[in-house]
């Protein structure tokens, strides 16, 4: 399968390249990035850091190239993964998004796309992260309405977005476990909103130095505590999961997938 990379000067974006350029079960045809870098026109394998060329080029029109793929990996910003999305539609090609900090209405475009053409969407594409949702659910259902839960993320200073897409997911894990609406039970800052209500989730976003990623969820209880944390070293587990989701989706008819569709986590 051909696959075309997305921002392959990023962090996502170079890991997936290398990671990618490795598998034997698809090639690299393009990069995209954006009008005015530099590397634009150069090889991918250079411009991602990797030292050698794997004779596929960075362009700065994906209509150049997108006809030559099969599916484009994207993590990059809100605001390119719509126009990626639009591109993708237009050609009838399938999409791995993994960007986060999408706006309600941006989301529903991704729905709405999925109707058209294959699509997954995955806020977290690191196995263990999608393992520890599992774990969550069983945290939430036994304790979750009788806990104080905050969920504290720590990503790097660049980071664009807060609270991470990754802790969106987990709040939603644990709300639907109670059975009630995230929106409802989310609260964003504790200055000024007195004293805890059980059940309801705290969010905490620390940016600082190169954190890679750090999720961990609080349930607190009167004398007790359980934490469930994951912690991410390099953003490798994040590219592994994001190729992983490229094979998934060659042949696959339109529709929206999930990381754990996947990774067949039940
Ligand atoms: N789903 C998951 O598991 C994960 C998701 N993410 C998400 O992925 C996204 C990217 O993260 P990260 O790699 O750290 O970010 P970076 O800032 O390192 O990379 C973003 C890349 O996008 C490129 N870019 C920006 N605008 C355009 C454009 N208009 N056209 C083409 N390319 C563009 C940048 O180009 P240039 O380098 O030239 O500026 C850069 O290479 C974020 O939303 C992050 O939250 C991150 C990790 C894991
Ligand atoms: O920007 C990152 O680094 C990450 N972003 C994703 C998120 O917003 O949850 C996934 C992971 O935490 C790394």
């Amino acid at each position: 399968m051909n696959i075309i990379i997305a921002g392959p000067r990023g962090k996502m974006g170079s890991l997936i390249t290398k990671i990618a350029s490795n598998r034997t079960d698809m090639k690299i045809v393009a990069g995209i990035g954006p009008e005015g870098r530099d590397y634009i026109g150069q090889d991918i394998g250079i411009v991602s850091g990797m030292g050698r060329a794997l004779n596929a080029i960075v362009v700065d029109d994906i209509k150049t190239v997108i006809n030559e793929s099969d599916v484009i990996i994207d993590y990059t910003t809100t605001e390119f993964s719509m126009e990626i999305l639009e591109a993708a539609l237009r050609s009838k090609k399938a999409v791995v998004c993994g960007t986060t900090g999408f706006s309600e209405e941006e989301f529903n475009r991704i729905k709405d796309a999925s109707k058209q053409i294959p699509i997954v969407y995955a806020a977290n594409s690191s196995r263990v992260v999608n393992l520890m949702y599992k774990l969550l659910k069983i945290a939430a259902e036994a304790i979750g309405n009788v806990s104080d839960i905050e969920i504290i993320e720590m990503h790097d200073r660049y980071k664009k977005d807060a609270p991470s897409g990754t802790s969106k997911e987990m709040g939603q894990v644990i709300a639907e476990a109670l059975n009630k609406e995230l929106k409802d039970i989310a609260v964003f800052g504790r200055e000024g909103k007195g004293e805890r209500v059980p059940g309801s989730i705290g969010y905490h976003s620390i940016r600082s130095g190169d954190i890679s990623s750090s999720h961990t969820v609080m349930f607190g209880l009167m004398g007790e505590r359980l934490e469930i944390t994951h912690h991410a070293y390099n953003w490798e587990c994040f590219a592994q999961g994001a190729c992983e989701a490229a094979a998934f989706l060659y042949g696959k008819e339109p529709g929206l997938y999930t990381i754990k569709d996947v990774l067949k986590i039940e």
